[in-house]
């Protein structure tokens, strides 16, 4: 199985490019959406989680208050890196049983939209990098708008990543999503091709 690693900083186009490649017909693995999975009712993960952030994180239906937990850890790196600690096993092992899902459907290749691949030190799982790049000012100002944040709780999340250029740097590929989502299609498109010809054409 050949997997590459698309990653980027918050806001920066990872969902808009994903989706783009899942049209392409690549298989994606979601981990934003498997780190909401782990922490649904009954699930081990939300015990660890109420017992650490008391039960005043819990929503009335019995859900995790994301906007509290989130305005909890982005303001203070060391509750961000004990949610990761209680959280990052489980995304991890649902990773891999998705990847051997991929390949019993007869997938050659899988991309893992994972935006903590650099802070998580996943560089070892995947064979390749791409980063989803924006230019910082763009960057912001699409997270504000989509999260209706103030310009504050916005530099706190971009803040607790690496750095989005240091990202780039270390990537095998960068999908500029600055201009417009047609300019984006057409790297999504070209990179996809060659991954498609690299696996010899074969169903990937
Ligand atoms: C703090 C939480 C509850 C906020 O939930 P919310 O619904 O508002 O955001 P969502 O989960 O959709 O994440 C949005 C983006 O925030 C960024 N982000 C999420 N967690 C982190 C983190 N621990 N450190 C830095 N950035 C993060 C990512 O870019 C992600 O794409 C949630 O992000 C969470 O549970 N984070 C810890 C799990 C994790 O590390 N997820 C990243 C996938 S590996
Ligand atoms: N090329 C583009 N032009 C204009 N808006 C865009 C473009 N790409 C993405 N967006 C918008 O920017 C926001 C962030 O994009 P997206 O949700 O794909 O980022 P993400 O990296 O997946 O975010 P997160 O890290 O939070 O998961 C969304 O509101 C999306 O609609």
């Amino acid at each position: 199985m050949y997997v590459i690693g698309l990653t980027g900083g918050i806001a920066s186009g990872k969902s808009t490019v994903s989706s783009m490649l899942a049209k392409l017909g690549a298989y994606i693995i979601d981990t934003d959406k498997i780190a909401r999975e782990v922490v649904m009712p009954k699930q081990p993960a939300l015990l660890s989680i109420v017992a650490h952030f008391g039960n005043a994180i819990m929503l009335p239906d019995g859900n995790v208050d994301r906007k509290m937990l989130g305005n909890i850890i982005f303001q203070n790196p060391q509750e961000r890196s004990c949610l990761e600690k209680m959280i990052h096993p489980y995304i991890e092992a649902e990773v891999n049983t998705c990847i051997k899902k991929a390949e019993q459907l007869g997938h050659k290749a899988v991309v893992i939209d994972v935006p903590l691949l650099f802070e998580a030190g996943w560089q070892s799982k995947v064979d390749e990098i791409w980063v989803v790049y924006v230019d910082p000012s763009v960057q912001l100002s699409r997270l504000i708008s989509r999260n209706q944040l103030t310009n504050k709780e916005a530099m706190d999340r971009i803040n607790s990543q690496l750095n989005i250029t240091e990202k780039a740097k270390q990537s095998h590929l960068i999908i500029d999503n600055t201009l417009d989502i047609e300019n984006t299609k057409h790297q999504v498109i070209t990179a996809w091709q060659s991954i498609c010809e690299k696996m010899n054409k074969i169903k990937v």
